[in-house]
């Protein structure tokens, strides 16, 4: 049995054709979630809707420019979570809304004082109903979609498994919409990943696709959580997952060792700035040796970037390794003769025996 659940279900489940809330769903999902925190499991409620809700509600449909999705959001946003709210409610669970944009994670202050907030509202049986704040969040700073914000509340909460509920029952070899006949992968291990093609959103109302739930999988794996993707419309999906019952789903298993939030960060939620190509043994130091960055390793700068940007890490062959924090501006990365990227501001996106293994969680 699990202690802390993440539950992200996304706009294709929360929302019908027309824009408005599944409330019979939504009951369902509610009544789940009741249940388990009544048997002593602390759940997070991430959900998605805000901007097709808030797009039917002012007659309109996607795409639109991003000002106006959104201004949609905040029509949108409390529609969603007071019917989120309300239907917890029915079961006698109170909820409260948590609004987040990838900034507030990613610097350490915020993320201690918004990982404070969710353990108070746990202390109080307070379910936190979670989506971006996309009203506000710039385009820089946005998370992009909740599947990835899920993750990364995942990690802060500190949840041992991460559930994304979406309108398929899990990850098939190819699109289903458009491969009917594709098989579901029942484990999502680096090897069946290989064969998996990716296509976009589902529908006009769903962002992220199941790309974006299969890079939210390995936020959560790489964070110590199992990640399950399955179909919100299964009867006790949240339960069953809860429990480590048989389920039809996707899962990805958790790596051995929780990564630093704020390498998960630099990893999967900023906007990189720019880029460096480095030399093989600067690639090799950093990937085997965990070692920070240094210019002489560097062949090569792209973009203009100031001291504190995040920018990406390429080797010779231009395939992108890492990510990490710069800490001078672009201009002056070839006169640098201290660290360019301090081994603790440096996320590895590729599999080593390197830094992933020696740090302990931020
Ligand atoms: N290989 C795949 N396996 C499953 N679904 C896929 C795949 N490739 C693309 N999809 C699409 O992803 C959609 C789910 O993503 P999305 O619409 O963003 O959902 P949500 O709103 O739940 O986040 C599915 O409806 C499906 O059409
Ligand atoms: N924050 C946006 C959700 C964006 C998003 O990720 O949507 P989805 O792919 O349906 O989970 C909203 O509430 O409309």
């Amino acid at each position: 049995m699990i202690r802390r659940l993440v539950v992200k279900v996304g706009t294709s489940s929360l929302t019908t054709e027309a824009g408005s809330l599944r409330t019979e769903l939504i009951g369902s999902l509610a009544a789940q979630i009741a249940e388990l925190e009544r048997s002593g499991v602390t759940v997070v409620w991430v959900a998605s809707g805000a901007v097709a809700v808030g797009l039917a509600r002012c007659g309109l449909t996607r795409p639109q420019e991003p000002d106006v999705l959104q201004a949609a959001s905040a029509l949108g946003q409390v529609v969603l979570a007071s019917g989120l709210i309300e239907a917890l409610g029915a079961h006698g669970v109170l909820g409260g809304q948590i609004l987040l944009t990838s900034d507030a994670l990613a610097d350490r202050r915020s993320y201690l004082h918004a990982r404070t907030t969710f353990e108070a509202l746990f202390r109080l049986g307070v379910v936190p109903v979670v989506n971006e704040n996309d009203a506000v969040a710039s385009d820089e700073i946005r998370f992009g979609d909740n599947d990835r914000l899920a993750a990364l509340v995942a990690h802060l909460v500190g949840a041992d498994r991460l559930l994304l509920l979406t309108d398929q029952p899990g990850v098939f070899a190819k699109d289903p919409r458009s491969h009917p006949d594709a098989d579901l992968i029942e484990e999502l291990t680096p090897e069946a990943a290989s064969v998996v093609t990716l296509g976009g959103a589902g529908t006009m109302r769903g962002s992220g696709g199941m790309s974006s739930k299969v890079q939210a999988a390995e936020i959560a794996a790489r964070s110590g959580a199992d990640c399950l993707i399955a179909s919100a419309a299964r009867a006790e999906v949240i339960v069953d997952a809860a429990r480590g019952r048989p389920l039809v789903a996707t899962l990805v298993r958790r790596r051995r060792r929780r990564e630093p939030a704020r390498r998960l960060w630099i990893a999967y939620a900023a906007t990189p700035q720019g880029r460096v190509v480095v030399d093989d043994g600067a690639r090799d130091a950093l990937v085997e040796r965990g070692a920070s960055l240094l210019a002489v390793g560097i062949v090569e700068v792209s973009g203009e970037f100031l001291a504190g940007s995040v920018v990406e890490v390429a080797d010779r062959s231009g395939r992108l390794f890492a990510k990490g924090v710069v800490r001078v501006d672009s201009r002056d990365v070839r006169r640098c003769r201290d660290e360019v990227i301090h081994r603790d501001d440096l996320a590895i996106l590729v599999e080593g025996p390197g830094p992933r293994e020696h740090h302990a969680d931020g």
